[in-house]
């Protein structure tokens, strides 16, 4: 069970630490009989089921009659033999049915999510509202003679129930980061639904459906029970319980065979159900232990620049979630071919939702409301998802703060990255194998980690997975979000060392998401200052720290542990960033603005250029670096 524990819940070792308890063998074991007695009924069984034997009628247990016979002298065991066939086709017939119906809309509607969600969720508590076994007589009472499509609308009919789980269960999932980094690489959505998602939630649905499937049996009895199931001679084991109740009071034996088959079976399913779910359930601290882990448009007083030639360009982006919240507003962002650029400011500036954009990765009901994203010279907003697929993970890749949440906690180093190589490149096993080492040396890993689970990794090495991860795709741009934050000091500096040689090797582009200024000042060239939704300046890396043209820039590099002085206060930006709900008119920054005028909350502020490349969005950029306030 440890060994279980330690690595993970693939299903191949759930079904081991499944049928490693005992308790799964006598369920499990009593099915599989049933099964074959019912398969090899032609040849196992004594005679024929409708076979009479008027001598012998409702005999008790005798050795040419095992289990004695009926009214008409039919042999007993026979019968049950050949009714199984019925009970256990309709049930599985049922079963299929609500694999095929609830599992799989269920999945579909967690995994797409947005306006199929709402319409699955609206469909299903309409269905629910129907009740099963009074709209189950009328279907009988249409096809009653066709036993199978009343089962299949049996299935129909249950299958609500099971999609509403099942679709929790995907949504849960789906917002794991291991999922977005799959998405992020490029895979299509049937591979990550199969290899990422489905593994996941296959507790609980092979759960539901062993429910399930006794519930069937017993249904396909009760309504054999009551002369709508199949019709004689054919026997089910609802029949044969029907026919032993009207003998009851001269033979009650004949109750026993039919009734203990039966229950038995509804017992065996919903046991075998209780021990995968206690299975998955032991399997479930693995997660944990892997978790611990308005815009009127400003006028502009420098003109746009030309159309431009950089890797990546966003111009006027503005970004909205749902409900139409604007969380970036009128963004201008270059990344050069090969050039390493920042994008800097405190939580909740939207940084991140800016990359996700890039990524067309937005939440659920956020949209790209106005701008262009242009990359490579083709505006992404323009392309649809097909096309924003094949770009993911191969000329644009994502690394996150969180790289063993970013790697599927079931499958080991050397399966995800080669999953990527596969994608991308194709290829034998054993190349598929070479490049994976090869994309491990060039993180400086060794081959042995090919074969670790996500955490049986340092926070260091699983960020250097996910960064060969993301370089299997050869990408040309890299968006990096916060990518050291999660680690220690001397890590940090070894995965941006890393990062900066295989920048040069490669000549990728990076934008480093981060609120670091040491992480910038040693890794980048440019940056963009970003507060509540604005770039609020932006140059080269030298210019903001020597000469910073905006108060919001000044506070963060006064707030610099390195730039305070021994023994004083450091200095800190009074107040907090703004929801995007609350921002102020004119300058955002405004309100913790120690330089803040009446004019600058009285219209959105423009942008100024005081040098060549160093802009600003601050009316009072003129007192700042050698202005006023300087010599003040
Ligand atoms: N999924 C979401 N649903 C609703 N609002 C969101 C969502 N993600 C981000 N936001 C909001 O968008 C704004 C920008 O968030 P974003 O994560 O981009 O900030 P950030 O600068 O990257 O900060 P951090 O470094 O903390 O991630 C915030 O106000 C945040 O509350």
């Amino acid at each position: 069970m440890e060994e279980f524990v330690a690595r993970g819940v693939r299903p191949g070792r759930r079904w081991r630490a499944t049928l490693g308890r005992p308790l799964a063998w006598a369920p499990l074991g009593y099915l599989a009989l049933l099964v074959a007695g019912s398969v090899l009924a032609p040849v196992l069984a004594p005679t024929s089921p409708a076979a009479t034997d008027l001598d012998n009628v409702l005999s008790g247990p005798s050795a040419a009659h095992w289990l004695g016979t009926d009214a008409l002298g039919r042999d007993v065991l026979t019968r049950l033999m050949y009714g199984g066939q019925v009970s256990l086709l309709h049930a599985g017939i049922v079963v299929v049915t609500v694999i095929g119906v609830g599992v799989t809309s269920g999945i579909v509607a967690g995994y797409a999510g947005g306006w199929f969600d709402r319409a699955f969720t609206w469909v299903v508590d309409v269905l629910l509202a129907i009740p099963v076994l009074m709209t189950l007589l009328v279907v009988l009472a249409v096809v009653g003679e066709h036993q199978t499509i009343v089962m299949v609308a049996l299935g129909v009919l249950v299958s609500p129930g099971l999609a509403r789980v099942v679709r929790g269960a995907t949504l849960a999932v789906r917002k794991e980061l291991y999922v977005a980094a799959a998405r992020v690489c490029g895979l299509p959505h049937h591979r990550i639904v199969a290899a990422h998602v489905l593994p996941r939630i296959a507790g609980p649905i092979i759960v539901q459906i062993s429910l399930l499937a006794g519930g069937a049996l017993l249904i396909d009895a009760g309504l054999s029970y009551l002369g709508f199931g199949a019709q004689p001679p054919d026997p089910t084991w609802g029949d044969m319980i029907a026919q032993a109740a009207s003998v009851i009071d001269r033979q009650p034996w004949l109750l026993v065979p039919p009734g203990v088959v039966l229950g038995l079976a509804i017992l065996a399913s919903g046991l075998l159900g209780d021990v995968v779910r206690d299975a998955t359930a032991h399997a479930e601290p693995i997660r944990d232990r892997l978790h611990r882990a308005h815009r009127a448009p400003a006028p502009v007083l420098t003109p746009r620049e030309e159309p431009s030639t950089a890797l990546l360009s966003l111009r006027g982006l503005e970004i909205t979630l749902s409900g139409g919240q604007v969380v970036v507003a009128d963004l201008d962002l270059d990344v050069g071919r090969g050039e390493t650029v920042a994008l800097v400011g405190e939580s909740g500036c939207g940084k991140s939702i800016t990359g996700r954009a890039v990524l067309d990765l937005l939440p659920a009901g956020g949209a790209v409301a106005a701008g262009s994203l242009l990359f490579d010279g083709a505006d992404l907003a323009l392309a649809g998802p097909r096309a924003m697929r094949r770009l993911r993970g191969s000329r644009i890749a994502l690394i996150s703060q969180d790289p063993v949440g970013a790697l599927d906690p079931v499958f080991t180093v050397a399966h995800q990255i080669g999953e990527l190589v596969r994608l991308r490149h194709g290829g034998s096993r054993s190349s598929v194998r070479e490049r994976v080492s090869g994309l491990l040396h060039d993180v400086n890993l060794p081959d042995v980690v090919a074969r670790r689970y996500p955490h049986e990794l340092s926070g260091g090495m699983a960020q250097r997975v996910a960064i060969a991860m993301a370089l299997a795709g050869e990408p040309n741009l890299l968006i990096a979000d916060e990518p050291t934050t999660a680690l220690d000091v001397s890590v940090q500096a070894e995965v941006l060392a890393l990062l900066r040689r295989l920048q040069e090797e490669r000549g990728m582009a990076i934008l480093l998401i981060t609120h670091d200024w040491s992480v910038v000042a040693s890794f980048c060239r440019r940056a963009y200052v970003m507060y509540a939704g604005h770039i609020v300046e932006s140059g080269s890396v030298g210019e903001l720290l020597a000469r910073p043209r905006h108060p919001y820039t000044e506070g963060l590099l006064g707030a610099m542990p390195g730039r305070a002085q021994p023994g004083s206060r450091l200095a800190a930006i009074p107040g907090t960033v703004p929801e995007p709900a609350r921002w102020p008119a004119g300058c955002h920054f405004a309100p913790r603005c120690t330089l803040a005028t009446a004019e600058c909350s009285a219209a959105p502020v423009p942008v100024f250029e005081p040098e060549t490349g160093h802009r600003t969005r601050c009316l009072h950029h003129a007192k700042l670096s050698g202005g006023e306030r300087a010599s003040a």
